[in-house]
Protein backbone atom coordinates (compact mmCIF):
# COMPACT_ATOMS: atom_id res chain seq x y z
CA UNK A 1 0.00 0.00 0.00
CA UNK A 2 3.26 2.40 0.32
CA UNK A 3 2.71 2.57 -3.43
CA UNK A 4 -0.17 5.05 -2.56
CA UNK A 5 1.47 7.16 -0.62
CA UNK A 6 2.00 9.73 -3.40
CA UNK A 7 -1.46 10.12 -2.89
CA UNK A 8 -1.95 11.34 0.24
CA UNK A 9 -2.47 14.80 -1.09
CA UNK A 10 -5.27 14.04 -2.91
CA UNK A 11 -7.27 11.71 -0.39
CA UNK A 12 -6.64 14.94 2.38
CA UNK A 13 -7.84 17.52 -0.56
CA UNK A 14 -11.04 15.17 -0.53
CA UNK A 15 -11.59 13.53 2.92
CA UNK A 16 -14.91 14.91 3.35
CA UNK A 17 -15.91 13.51 0.33
CA UNK A 18 -14.70 10.36 0.66
CA UNK A 19 -16.41 10.50 4.08
CA UNK A 20 -19.32 11.65 2.75
CA UNK A 21 -19.78 9.06 0.57
CA UNK A 22 -18.93 6.52 2.84
CA UNK A 23 -21.63 7.47 5.30
CA UNK A 24 -24.46 7.28 2.25
CA UNK A 25 -23.09 3.94 1.46
CA UNK A 26 -23.37 2.60 5.38
CA UNK A 27 -26.86 4.55 5.67
CA UNK A 28 -28.05 2.36 2.38
CA UNK A 29 -26.63 -0.95 3.76
CA UNK A 30 -28.50 -0.57 6.63
CA UNK A 31 -31.94 0.47 4.88
CA UNK A 32 -31.41 -2.47 2.94
CA UNK A 33 -31.27 -4.59 5.90
CA UNK A 34 -34.41 -3.03 7.07
CA UNK A 35 -36.32 -5.31 4.19
CA UNK A 36 -36.07 -8.88 5.31
CA UNK A 37 -37.01 -7.53 8.24
CA UNK A 38 -40.15 -6.01 6.90
CA UNK A 39 -41.00 -8.89 4.74
CA UNK A 40 -40.27 -11.27 8.16
CA UNK A 41 -43.21 -9.21 9.98
CA UNK A 42 -45.36 -8.88 7.18
CA UNK A 43 -45.35 -12.61 7.21
CA UNK A 44 -45.78 -13.09 10.55
CA UNK A 45 -49.12 -10.73 10.74
CA UNK A 46 -50.42 -13.25 7.92
CA UNK A 47 -49.79 -16.03 9.67
CA UNK A 48 -51.38 -15.00 12.84
CA UNK A 49 -53.74 -13.54 10.97
CA UNK A 50 -53.47 -9.84 12.40
CA UNK A 51 -52.77 -8.06 9.39
CA UNK A 52 -55.35 -5.16 9.05
CA UNK A 53 -55.90 -3.09 6.03
CA UNK A 54 -53.87 -0.01 7.81
CA UNK A 55 -51.10 -2.37 8.13
CA UNK A 56 -51.32 -3.43 4.30
CA UNK A 57 -51.06 0.23 3.94
CA UNK A 58 -48.52 0.77 6.87
CA UNK A 59 -45.81 -2.28 4.88
CA UNK A 60 -46.52 -0.88 1.38
CA UNK A 61 -45.50 2.73 2.88
CA UNK A 62 -42.30 0.92 4.55
CA UNK A 63 -41.37 -0.58 0.88
CA UNK A 64 -41.89 2.57 -0.80
CA UNK A 65 -39.71 4.87 1.93
CA UNK A 66 -36.47 2.22 1.42
CA UNK A 67 -36.96 2.16 -1.67
CA UNK A 68 -36.81 5.90 -2.19
CA UNK A 69 -34.10 6.55 0.54
CA UNK A 70 -32.23 3.16 -1.02
CA UNK A 71 -32.22 5.63 -4.18
CA UNK A 72 -31.18 8.97 -2.76
CA UNK A 73 -28.39 7.54 -1.02
CA UNK A 74 -26.78 5.60 -3.96
CA UNK A 75 -27.23 8.51 -5.58
CA UNK A 76 -25.16 10.69 -3.42
CA UNK A 77 -22.68 7.96 -2.52
CA UNK A 78 -21.75 7.50 -6.78
CA UNK A 79 -21.54 11.21 -6.62
CA UNK A 80 -19.26 11.75 -4.16
CA UNK A 81 -16.91 8.31 -4.15
CA UNK A 82 -17.49 7.95 -7.95
CA UNK A 83 -16.69 11.58 -8.81
CA UNK A 84 -13.73 11.57 -6.51
CA UNK A 85 -12.20 8.76 -8.57
CA UNK A 86 -12.57 10.52 -11.44
CA UNK A 87 -10.93 13.38 -10.16
CA UNK A 88 -8.28 11.33 -9.05
CA UNK A 89 -7.87 9.97 -12.58
CA UNK A 90 -7.67 13.45 -14.32
CA UNK A 91 -4.64 14.49 -11.82
CA UNK A 92 -3.01 11.61 -12.36
CA UNK A 93 -2.94 12.13 -15.75
CA UNK A 94 -2.15 15.59 -15.15
CA UNK A 95 0.82 14.38 -13.20
CA UNK A 96 2.13 11.91 -16.06
CA UNK A 97 1.93 14.43 -19.00
CA UNK A 98 3.24 17.25 -16.95
CA UNK A 99 6.22 14.80 -15.71
CA UNK A 100 6.41 13.55 -19.36
CA UNK A 101 6.80 16.80 -20.83
CA UNK A 102 10.02 17.52 -17.95
CA UNK A 103 12.17 14.13 -19.33
CA UNK A 104 14.61 14.62 -22.09
CA UNK A 105 14.25 13.65 -25.46
CA UNK A 106 16.73 10.88 -24.99
CA UNK A 107 13.75 9.27 -22.44
CA UNK A 108 11.32 9.28 -25.61
CA UNK A 109 14.31 7.31 -27.54
CA UNK A 110 14.63 4.60 -25.08
CA UNK A 111 10.35 4.40 -24.44
CA UNK A 112 8.06 3.22 -26.77
CA UNK A 113 5.14 5.85 -27.15
CA UNK A 114 2.77 2.65 -27.19
CA UNK A 115 3.58 2.06 -23.85
CA UNK A 116 3.42 5.32 -22.18
CA UNK A 117 0.12 5.65 -23.82
CA UNK A 118 -0.62 2.63 -22.20
CA UNK A 119 0.44 3.68 -18.73
CA UNK A 120 -1.73 6.95 -19.51
CA UNK A 121 -4.86 4.54 -19.91
CA UNK A 122 -5.27 1.09 -18.58
CA UNK A 123 -3.09 2.04 -15.00
CA UNK A 124 -4.40 5.28 -14.53
CA UNK A 125 -8.18 3.39 -15.04
CA UNK A 126 -6.85 0.40 -12.86
CA UNK A 127 -5.91 3.01 -10.05
CA UNK A 128 -9.55 4.73 -10.57
CA UNK A 129 -11.34 1.35 -10.50
CA UNK A 130 -9.25 0.75 -6.99
CA UNK A 131 -9.61 4.04 -5.86
CA UNK A 132 -13.58 3.89 -6.86
CA UNK A 133 -15.52 1.04 -6.82
CA UNK A 134 -12.63 -0.73 -5.48
CA UNK A 135 -13.37 1.04 -2.09
CA UNK A 136 -16.98 0.94 -2.80
CA UNK A 137 -17.22 -3.35 -2.77
CA UNK A 138 -14.42 -3.54 -0.09
CA UNK A 139 -16.61 -1.55 2.13
CA UNK A 140 -20.26 -2.49 1.28
CA UNK A 141 -19.32 -5.94 1.24
CA UNK A 142 -17.75 -6.16 4.30
CA UNK A 143 -20.41 -4.50 6.28
CA UNK A 144 -23.16 -6.44 3.96
CA UNK A 145 -21.66 -9.62 4.95
CA UNK A 146 -21.23 -8.63 8.98
CA UNK A 147 -24.85 -7.42 9.75
CA UNK A 148 -26.25 -9.80 7.51
CA UNK A 149 -25.11 -12.59 9.02
CA UNK A 150 -26.18 -11.17 12.41
CA UNK A 151 -29.14 -10.55 11.17
CA UNK A 152 -29.45 -14.31 10.08
CA UNK A 153 -28.09 -15.45 13.95
CA UNK A 154 -30.78 -13.17 15.28
CA UNK A 155 -33.73 -14.74 13.04
CA UNK A 156 -32.37 -17.97 13.63
CA UNK A 157 -29.91 -19.62 15.43
CA UNK A 158 -25.90 -20.13 14.80
CA UNK A 159 -26.00 -23.36 13.59
CA UNK A 160 -28.68 -23.15 10.64
CA UNK A 161 -26.63 -19.35 9.73
CA UNK A 162 -23.46 -21.81 9.54
CA UNK A 163 -25.09 -24.23 7.51
CA UNK A 164 -26.43 -21.87 4.98
CA UNK A 165 -23.51 -19.95 4.12
CA UNK A 166 -20.35 -22.48 4.74
CA UNK A 167 -19.99 -23.17 0.97
CA UNK A 168 -20.20 -19.37 0.72
CA UNK A 169 -15.94 -19.06 0.88
CA UNK A 170 -16.35 -21.20 -2.41
CA UNK A 171 -17.90 -18.21 -4.45
CA UNK A 172 -14.59 -15.90 -3.25
CA UNK A 173 -12.37 -18.53 -4.47
CA UNK A 174 -13.76 -18.85 -8.07
CA UNK A 175 -14.66 -15.05 -8.04
CA UNK A 176 -10.99 -14.72 -7.34
CA UNK A 177 -9.59 -17.17 -9.81
CA UNK A 178 -11.99 -17.14 -12.61
CA UNK A 179 -11.90 -13.25 -12.43
CA UNK A 180 -8.11 -13.27 -13.10
CA UNK A 181 -8.52 -15.46 -16.11
CA UNK A 182 -11.30 -13.28 -16.98
CA UNK A 183 -8.91 -10.54 -16.87
CA UNK A 184 -6.07 -11.88 -18.47
CA UNK A 185 -8.08 -12.92 -21.20
CA UNK A 186 -10.11 -9.78 -21.83
CA UNK A 187 -6.75 -8.51 -22.24
CA UNK A 188 -5.36 -10.35 -25.38
CA UNK A 189 -8.76 -9.70 -26.60
CA UNK A 190 -8.30 -6.11 -26.24
CA UNK A 191 -4.92 -6.05 -27.85
CA UNK A 192 -5.88 -8.64 -30.94
CA UNK A 193 -8.50 -6.19 -30.94
CA UNK A 194 -5.91 -3.20 -31.07
CA UNK A 195 -4.00 -5.26 -33.85
CA UNK A 196 -6.81 -5.65 -36.35
CA UNK A 197 -7.43 -1.87 -36.12
CA UNK A 198 -3.60 -0.89 -36.30
CA UNK A 199 -3.38 -3.15 -39.47
CA UNK A 200 -6.58 -2.12 -40.79
CA UNK A 201 -5.35 1.47 -40.26
CA UNK A 202 -2.09 1.12 -41.56
CA UNK A 203 -2.89 -0.71 -44.88
CA UNK A 204 -5.61 1.57 -45.93
CA UNK A 205 -2.88 4.71 -45.38
CA UNK A 206 -0.51 3.05 -47.08
CA UNK A 207 -3.10 1.75 -49.91
CA UNK A 208 -0.78 3.58 -52.47
CA UNK A 209 2.13 1.32 -51.32
CA UNK A 210 0.18 -1.50 -51.69
CA UNK A 211 -1.70 -0.89 -55.24
CA UNK A 212 1.73 0.11 -56.79
CA UNK A 213 3.82 -2.99 -55.43
CA UNK A 214 0.30 -5.05 -56.41
CA UNK A 215 -0.01 -6.85 -53.06
CA UNK A 216 -3.54 -6.87 -52.32
CA UNK A 217 -3.60 -10.76 -51.98
CA UNK A 218 -0.73 -10.89 -49.32
CA UNK A 219 -2.51 -8.32 -47.49
CA UNK A 220 -5.51 -9.78 -48.04
CA UNK A 221 -3.97 -12.70 -46.40
CA UNK A 222 -2.21 -11.38 -43.60
CA UNK A 223 -5.94 -9.83 -42.36
CA UNK A 224 -7.38 -12.93 -42.62
CA UNK A 225 -4.92 -14.08 -40.07
CA UNK A 226 -4.99 -11.08 -37.58
CA UNK A 227 -8.90 -11.10 -37.58
CA UNK A 228 -9.17 -14.76 -37.17
CA UNK A 229 -6.64 -14.21 -33.92
CA UNK A 230 -8.95 -11.95 -32.70
CA UNK A 231 -11.95 -14.03 -32.98
CA UNK A 232 -10.05 -16.89 -31.85
CA UNK A 233 -9.32 -14.83 -28.56
CA UNK A 234 -12.80 -13.94 -28.29
CA UNK A 235 -13.48 -17.29 -28.25
CA UNK A 236 -11.48 -18.12 -25.51
CA UNK A 237 -13.09 -15.46 -23.42
CA UNK A 238 -16.30 -16.14 -23.78
CA UNK A 239 -15.56 -20.47 -23.18
CA UNK A 240 -14.63 -18.96 -19.46
CA UNK A 241 -16.95 -15.43 -18.75
CA UNK A 242 -20.19 -18.42 -20.00
CA UNK A 243 -18.90 -21.08 -17.22
CA UNK A 244 -18.63 -18.08 -14.62
CA UNK A 245 -22.05 -16.91 -13.70
CA UNK A 246 -23.89 -20.25 -14.21
CA UNK A 247 -21.52 -21.77 -11.86
CA UNK A 248 -21.71 -19.14 -9.12
CA UNK A 249 -25.33 -19.60 -9.41
CA UNK A 250 -25.10 -22.82 -8.95
CA UNK A 251 -22.79 -22.68 -5.93
CA UNK A 252 -25.71 -20.20 -4.37
CA UNK A 253 -28.48 -22.23 -5.08
CA UNK A 254 -27.07 -24.83 -2.46
CA UNK A 255 -26.56 -22.63 0.03
CA UNK A 256 -30.90 -21.66 -0.46
CA UNK A 257 -31.51 -25.66 -0.96
CA UNK A 258 -29.84 -26.29 2.58
CA UNK A 259 -32.51 -23.55 4.17
CA UNK A 260 -35.13 -24.25 2.41
CA UNK A 261 -34.39 -28.10 3.82
CA UNK A 262 -32.99 -27.64 7.45
CA UNK A 263 -35.11 -23.91 8.19
CA UNK A 264 -38.46 -25.69 6.55
CA UNK A 265 -38.07 -28.54 9.02
CA UNK A 266 -37.85 -25.74 12.21
CA UNK A 267 -40.88 -23.95 10.62
CA UNK A 268 -42.67 -27.50 10.67
CA UNK A 269 -41.49 -28.28 13.98
CA UNK A 270 -42.70 -24.99 15.35
CA UNK A 271 -38.89 -24.14 16.20
CA UNK A 272 -38.75 -20.77 14.30
CA UNK A 273 -41.93 -18.64 12.53
CA UNK A 274 -42.61 -17.86 9.20
CA UNK A 275 -41.83 -14.62 8.93
CA UNK A 276 -38.51 -15.65 10.50
CA UNK A 277 -37.58 -17.99 7.90
CA UNK A 278 -38.65 -15.28 5.04
CA UNK A 279 -36.74 -13.03 7.26
CA UNK A 280 -33.74 -15.54 7.06
CA UNK A 281 -34.30 -16.53 3.32
CA UNK A 282 -34.02 -13.01 2.03
CA UNK A 283 -30.67 -12.18 4.17
CA UNK A 284 -29.16 -15.13 2.61
CA UNK A 285 -30.39 -13.76 -0.70
CA UNK A 286 -28.65 -10.40 0.49
CA UNK A 287 -25.31 -12.19 0.80
CA UNK A 288 -25.40 -13.05 -2.92
CA UNK A 289 -23.44 -9.76 -4.03
CA UNK A 290 -21.43 -9.17 -1.20
CA UNK A 291 -19.79 -12.76 -1.62
CA UNK A 292 -18.67 -12.25 -5.15
CA UNK A 293 -17.55 -8.60 -4.29
CA UNK A 294 -15.26 -9.66 -2.07
CA UNK A 295 -13.62 -12.38 -4.96
CA UNK A 296 -13.43 -9.31 -7.31
CA UNK A 297 -12.56 -6.75 -4.99
CA UNK A 298 -9.07 -8.17 -4.05
CA UNK A 299 -8.11 -8.53 -7.76
CA UNK A 300 -9.40 -5.07 -8.37
CA UNK A 301 -6.90 -3.78 -5.69
CA UNK A 302 -4.25 -6.00 -6.88
CA UNK A 303 -4.60 -4.80 -10.24
CA UNK A 304 -4.54 -1.03 -8.74
CA UNK A 305 -1.42 -1.59 -6.73
CA UNK A 306 0.19 -3.17 -9.72
CA UNK A 307 -0.70 -0.07 -11.95
CA UNK A 308 0.62 2.51 -9.22
CA UNK A 309 4.04 0.96 -8.77
CA UNK A 310 4.20 1.21 -12.76
CA UNK A 311 3.09 4.60 -12.98
CA UNK A 312 6.00 5.43 -9.68
CA UNK A 313 8.63 4.34 -11.59
CA UNK A 314 7.98 6.77 -14.31
CA UNK A 315 6.90 9.61 -12.11
CA UNK A 316 10.00 9.15 -10.25
CA UNK A 317 12.22 9.00 -13.31
CA UNK A 318 14.47 12.26 -12.73
CA UNK A 319 15.09 14.26 -16.13
CA UNK A 320 18.30 14.73 -17.70
CA UNK A 321 19.30 18.14 -18.28
CA UNK A 322 18.51 20.13 -15.23
CA UNK A 323 19.13 23.75 -14.31
CA UNK A 324 21.59 25.29 -12.65
CA UNK A 325 19.36 26.45 -9.44
CA UNK A 326 20.03 30.21 -9.88
CA UNK A 327 20.97 30.36 -13.51
CA UNK A 328 22.26 33.92 -15.10
CA UNK A 329 19.37 36.22 -15.80
CA UNK A 330 20.35 38.12 -19.07
CA UNK A 331 18.49 41.13 -20.81
CA UNK A 332 18.86 39.61 -23.88
CA UNK A 333 21.01 37.53 -26.00
CA UNK A 334 22.88 38.99 -29.14
CA UNK A 335 23.86 35.72 -30.38
CA UNK A 336 27.27 35.26 -30.57
CA UNK A 337 28.25 31.51 -30.47
CA UNK A 338 30.90 29.34 -29.49
CA UNK A 339 31.75 25.61 -29.63
CA UNK A 340 35.17 24.68 -27.29
CA UNK A 341 36.91 20.91 -26.93
CA UNK A 342 33.49 19.60 -27.68
CA UNK A 343 33.04 15.85 -27.71
CA UNK A 344 30.23 13.78 -27.67
CA UNK A 345 28.91 10.59 -26.85
CA UNK A 346 24.64 9.64 -26.75
CA UNK A 347 23.67 7.42 -23.92
CA UNK A 348 23.94 3.78 -24.15
CA UNK A 349 26.48 4.04 -27.73
CA UNK A 350 30.13 3.46 -27.24
CA UNK A 351 31.19 5.62 -29.90
CA UNK A 352 31.83 9.10 -29.77
CA UNK A 353 28.89 11.16 -32.38
CA UNK A 354 31.10 14.29 -32.05
CA UNK A 355 34.70 14.44 -31.50
CA UNK A 356 36.83 17.93 -30.57
CA UNK A 357 34.40 20.12 -32.23
CA UNK A 358 35.71 23.80 -32.04
CA UNK A 359 34.24 26.89 -33.54
CA UNK A 360 32.53 30.49 -33.10
CA UNK A 361 30.19 32.18 -34.70
CA UNK A 362 30.07 36.27 -34.37
CA UNK A 363 26.90 37.88 -33.75
CA UNK A 364 25.11 38.11 -37.41
CA UNK A 365 27.31 35.76 -38.93
CA UNK A 366 26.37 32.38 -40.78
CA UNK A 367 27.76 29.27 -40.18
CA UNK A 368 27.44 26.02 -42.36
CA UNK A 369 27.61 22.82 -41.25
CA UNK A 370 27.74 20.12 -44.44
CA UNK A 371 28.59 16.60 -44.41
CA UNK A 372 27.48 12.81 -45.36
CA UNK A 373 24.77 11.35 -43.28
CA UNK A 374 25.35 10.92 -39.61
CA UNK A 375 28.63 12.88 -39.41
CA UNK A 376 27.40 14.52 -36.41
CA UNK A 377 25.68 18.06 -37.68
CA UNK A 378 22.20 17.34 -36.39
CA UNK A 379 24.01 16.63 -33.27
CA UNK A 380 25.77 19.70 -32.79
CA UNK A 381 22.49 21.66 -32.86
CA UNK A 382 20.79 19.29 -30.34
CA UNK A 383 23.80 20.18 -28.24
CA UNK A 384 22.89 23.78 -28.65
CA UNK A 385 19.78 23.63 -27.91
CA UNK A 386 20.66 21.53 -24.79
CA UNK A 387 18.47 18.65 -26.30
CA UNK A 388 21.38 16.54 -24.62
CA UNK A 389 24.37 17.21 -22.06
CA UNK A 390 27.97 17.09 -22.83
CA UNK A 391 30.19 16.28 -20.38
CA UNK A 392 33.52 16.72 -22.43
CA UNK A 393 34.07 20.55 -23.44
CA UNK A 394 32.00 23.83 -23.40
CA UNK A 395 29.26 25.53 -25.27
CA UNK A 396 29.22 29.37 -24.65
CA UNK A 397 26.22 31.40 -25.91
CA UNK A 398 27.46 35.41 -25.49
CA UNK A 399 30.55 33.76 -23.26
CA UNK A 400 28.14 32.63 -21.16
CA UNK A 401 28.61 28.64 -20.78
CA UNK A 402 24.72 27.48 -21.65
CA UNK A 403 24.52 25.20 -18.63
CA UNK A 404 24.55 28.14 -16.55
CA UNK A 405 21.03 30.04 -18.83
CA UNK A 406 17.85 28.37 -17.90
CA UNK A 407 16.42 26.11 -20.56
CA UNK A 408 13.92 29.13 -21.12
CA UNK A 409 16.02 31.55 -22.14
CA UNK A 410 18.42 29.10 -24.01
CA UNK A 411 15.58 27.70 -26.25
CA UNK A 412 13.23 31.06 -26.45
CA UNK A 413 16.09 32.93 -28.04
CA UNK A 414 17.05 30.01 -30.50
CA UNK A 415 14.07 29.36 -33.73
CA UNK A 416 14.83 25.86 -34.81
CA UNK A 417 13.74 24.77 -38.29
CA UNK A 418 13.91 20.67 -37.29
CA UNK A 419 14.94 18.62 -40.13
CA UNK A 420 11.51 16.07 -39.68
CA UNK A 421 9.43 19.33 -39.44
CA UNK A 422 6.41 18.10 -37.13
CA UNK A 423 3.72 19.89 -37.39
CA UNK A 424 0.64 19.45 -35.07
CA UNK A 425 -2.85 18.86 -36.27
CA UNK A 426 -4.38 22.44 -35.64
CA UNK A 427 -4.78 25.06 -38.17
CA UNK A 428 -1.56 26.12 -40.03
CA UNK A 429 -1.92 29.53 -38.38
CA UNK A 430 -1.82 28.20 -34.81
CA UNK A 431 1.38 26.00 -36.27
CA UNK A 432 3.05 29.21 -37.38
CA UNK A 433 2.27 31.07 -34.08
CA UNK A 434 3.18 27.90 -31.93
CA UNK A 435 5.86 29.57 -29.72
CA UNK A 436 3.24 32.13 -28.39
CA UNK A 437 1.08 31.66 -25.66
CA UNK A 438 -1.53 34.46 -26.18
CA UNK A 439 -3.14 35.55 -29.71
CA UNK A 440 -0.57 37.03 -32.44
CA UNK A 441 -1.75 39.20 -34.75
CA UNK A 442 -2.60 37.85 -38.12
CA UNK A 443 -0.24 40.20 -39.71
CA UNK A 444 2.72 38.76 -38.23
CA UNK A 445 2.14 35.24 -39.42
CA UNK A 446 1.47 36.56 -42.55
CA UNK A 447 4.43 38.38 -42.46
CA UNK A 448 6.70 35.21 -41.19
CA UNK A 449 4.87 33.12 -44.13
CA UNK A 450 6.01 35.18 -46.59
CA UNK A 451 9.52 35.32 -45.40
CA UNK A 452 9.06 31.36 -45.54
CA UNK A 453 7.86 31.91 -49.11
CA UNK A 454 4.65 29.61 -48.16
CA UNK A 455 1.95 32.71 -47.86
CA UNK A 456 0.96 32.10 -51.92
CA UNK A 457 0.68 28.38 -51.04
CA UNK A 458 -1.07 28.61 -47.56
CA UNK A 459 -3.78 31.61 -49.77
CA UNK A 460 -4.42 28.79 -52.28
CA UNK A 461 -6.19 26.54 -49.72
CA UNK A 462 -10.41 26.94 -49.41
CA UNK A 463 -9.74 27.79 -45.31
CA UNK A 464 -6.61 29.92 -46.11
CA UNK A 465 -4.27 30.02 -42.32
CA UNK A 466 -7.20 28.10 -41.37
CA UNK A 467 -6.42 24.91 -42.93
CA UNK A 468 -6.90 22.14 -40.24
CA UNK A 469 -3.39 19.52 -40.95
CA UNK A 470 -3.53 16.07 -39.83
CA UNK A 471 -5.10 12.82 -40.29
CA UNK A 472 -9.04 14.40 -40.80
CA UNK A 473 -7.06 17.50 -42.28
CA UNK A 474 -5.72 18.63 -44.91
CA UNK A 475 -2.44 17.02 -46.22
CA UNK A 476 0.03 19.30 -47.55
CA UNK A 477 3.03 18.45 -49.43
CA UNK A 478 6.65 18.01 -48.34
CA UNK A 479 7.84 21.03 -49.44
CA UNK A 480 4.86 23.31 -47.91
CA UNK A 481 5.87 21.70 -44.32
CA UNK A 482 9.10 22.50 -44.58
CA UNK A 483 8.51 26.33 -45.48
CA UNK A 484 5.41 26.06 -42.58
CA UNK A 485 7.69 25.43 -39.99
CA UNK A 486 10.55 27.57 -41.39
CA UNK A 487 7.66 30.60 -41.04
CA UNK A 488 7.40 29.02 -37.04
CA UNK A 489 10.93 29.58 -36.22
CA UNK A 490 10.58 33.34 -37.97
CA UNK A 491 7.71 34.66 -36.38
CA UNK A 492 10.04 34.48 -33.69
CA UNK A 493 12.23 36.37 -34.58
CA UNK A 494 15.33 34.99 -32.61
CA UNK A 495 18.82 35.89 -32.11
CA UNK A 496 19.92 32.19 -33.20
CA UNK A 497 18.19 30.84 -36.66
CA UNK A 498 18.37 27.11 -37.40
CA UNK A 499 17.99 25.40 -40.24
CA UNK A 500 18.81 21.59 -39.90
CA UNK A 501 18.60 20.83 -43.08
CA UNK A 502 15.25 22.74 -44.08
CA UNK A 503 15.78 23.39 -47.53
CA UNK A 504 16.13 20.18 -48.78
CA UNK A 505 12.61 19.60 -50.51
CA UNK A 506 12.28 23.09 -51.76
CA UNK A 507 13.30 23.53 -55.39
CA UNK A 508 16.48 25.68 -55.69
CA UNK A 509 14.76 28.81 -56.91
CA UNK A 510 12.35 28.64 -53.86
CA UNK A 511 15.84 28.25 -51.76
CA UNK A 512 17.27 31.29 -53.54
CA UNK A 513 14.44 33.50 -52.81
CA UNK A 514 13.97 32.08 -48.68
CA UNK A 515 17.61 32.66 -48.49
CA UNK A 516 17.43 35.85 -49.93
CA UNK A 517 14.22 36.83 -47.73
CA UNK A 518 16.67 35.64 -44.59
CA UNK A 519 19.35 38.20 -45.31
CA UNK A 520 17.24 41.16 -45.16
CA UNK A 521 15.76 39.88 -42.02
CA UNK A 522 18.71 38.84 -40.08
CA UNK A 523 21.28 41.56 -39.97
CA UNK A 524 21.78 40.49 -36.64
CA UNK A 525 20.57 37.26 -36.34
CA UNK A 526 22.94 34.26 -36.31
CA UNK A 527 22.56 31.73 -38.43
CA UNK A 528 23.44 28.01 -38.27
CA UNK A 529 22.56 26.52 -41.99
CA UNK A 530 22.84 22.52 -42.17
CA UNK A 531 22.63 21.06 -45.85
CA UNK A 532 23.59 18.73 -48.02
CA UNK A 533 23.74 21.12 -50.93
CA UNK A 534 26.56 23.13 -51.85
CA UNK A 535 24.10 25.95 -53.54
CA UNK A 536 22.47 26.59 -50.16
CA UNK A 537 25.41 27.30 -47.85
CA UNK A 538 28.05 28.67 -50.33
CA UNK A 539 27.77 32.62 -49.24
CA UNK A 540 28.34 31.70 -45.69
CA UNK A 541 30.59 33.06 -43.47
CA UNK A 542 32.24 29.51 -42.19
CA UNK A 543 31.06 26.46 -43.48
CA UNK A 544 32.13 23.57 -41.91
CA UNK A 545 32.48 20.12 -43.85
CA UNK A 546 32.23 16.98 -41.73
CA UNK A 547 32.91 13.41 -41.74
CA UNK A 548 32.67 10.78 -39.03
CA UNK A 549 31.90 13.35 -35.97
CA UNK A 550 34.99 15.44 -36.59
CA UNK A 551 35.23 18.82 -38.74
CA UNK A 552 37.76 17.40 -41.89
CA UNK A 553 37.94 21.06 -43.81
CA UNK A 554 36.75 24.38 -42.80
CA UNK A 555 36.81 27.97 -44.53
CA UNK A 556 34.72 30.13 -47.02
CA UNK A 557 33.46 28.55 -50.05
CA UNK A 558 36.57 30.03 -52.38
CA UNK A 559 38.78 28.71 -49.40
CA UNK A 560 37.27 25.16 -49.44
CA UNK A 561 37.46 25.08 -53.33
CA UNK A 562 41.11 25.83 -52.75
CA UNK A 563 42.17 23.06 -50.78
CA UNK A 564 40.47 20.79 -53.35
CA UNK A 565 39.35 18.24 -50.87
CA UNK A 566 35.87 16.22 -50.23
CA UNK A 567 33.94 20.10 -50.30
CA UNK A 568 35.64 20.94 -53.94
CA UNK A 569 34.44 17.26 -54.95
CA UNK A 570 30.84 17.61 -53.59
CA UNK A 571 30.75 21.14 -55.20
CA UNK A 572 31.91 19.33 -58.46
CA UNK A 573 29.44 16.50 -58.26
CA UNK A 574 26.27 18.75 -57.89
CA UNK A 575 27.72 20.92 -60.56
CA UNK A 576 27.03 18.04 -62.63
CA UNK A 577 24.10 16.95 -61.04
CA UNK A 578 22.55 20.44 -61.78
CA UNK A 579 23.57 20.62 -65.26
CA UNK A 580 22.57 17.21 -66.45
CA UNK A 581 18.73 18.47 -65.06
CA UNK A 582 19.07 21.59 -67.09
N1 LIG B 1 19.47 9.68 -30.24
C1 LIG B 1 20.56 9.04 -30.67
N2 LIG B 1 21.04 8.00 -29.96
C2 LIG B 1 22.14 7.36 -30.37
N3 LIG B 1 22.86 7.67 -31.45
C3 LIG B 1 22.43 8.70 -32.20
C4 LIG B 1 21.26 9.44 -31.85
N4 LIG B 1 21.08 10.42 -32.77
C5 LIG B 1 22.09 10.29 -33.65
N5 LIG B 1 22.91 9.27 -33.32
C6 LIG B 1 24.13 8.84 -34.01
O1 LIG B 1 25.04 9.93 -33.96
C7 LIG B 1 25.73 10.07 -35.18
C8 LIG B 1 25.53 11.49 -35.74
O2 LIG B 1 24.16 11.67 -36.04
P1 LIG B 1 23.56 13.04 -36.58
O3 LIG B 1 22.09 12.91 -36.55
O4 LIG B 1 24.18 14.17 -35.87
O5 LIG B 1 24.08 13.01 -38.10
P2 LIG B 1 23.76 14.05 -39.28
O6 LIG B 1 25.07 14.45 -39.82
O7 LIG B 1 22.86 15.13 -38.82
O8 LIG B 1 23.02 13.09 -40.30
P3 LIG B 1 21.89 13.46 -41.39
O9 LIG B 1 22.55 14.26 -42.45
O10 LIG B 1 21.43 12.12 -41.89
O11 LIG B 1 20.83 14.19 -40.67
C9 LIG B 1 25.18 8.99 -36.11
O12 LIG B 1 26.08 7.90 -36.07
C10 LIG B 1 23.86 8.60 -35.49
O13 LIG B 1 23.57 7.25 -35.74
Amino acid sequence: MKAFSRLKDFFKKHKWSYILGLFWLLTVDMIQLLIPRILGNLTNDFQNNTLTSNGVIKYSLYIILTGIAIGVGRYFWRIYIISNSRKLEYHLRRELFDHLLTLSPNYFSTHKTGDLMSHATNDINAIRMAMGFGIIMMVDSLFIIALSLFMMVRSTSLKLTIMAVINLPIIIIITRRFGNTIYNRSKTVQSAFSNLTEFTQENFAGIRVIKSFVQEDLVSENFYEVNKDNMKKNLELVKVSGIFRPLLEFIFSISLLITIFFSGKEVIKGNISLGDFVAFYSYLGLLNWPTRAVGRVINVLQRGLASMDRLNIILEEKPDIIEISNPIQVPSIKGKIQFKDVSFKYPNTNHNALENINFIIEQGKTLAILGRTGSGKSTIVNLLLRLYDIEEGSIFIDDIDIKSLSLKTLRENIGYVPQDNFLFSQSLKNNIAFAFDEEVPDEMIYEASKMAEVYDNIMDFPMTFDTVLGERGVTISGGQKQRTSIARALIKNPPILIFDDSLSAVDTETEEKILNNLKSLTKNTTTILISHRVSTIQSADEILFMDNGKIIERGKHDELLELNGLYKNLYDKQLLEEKIKK
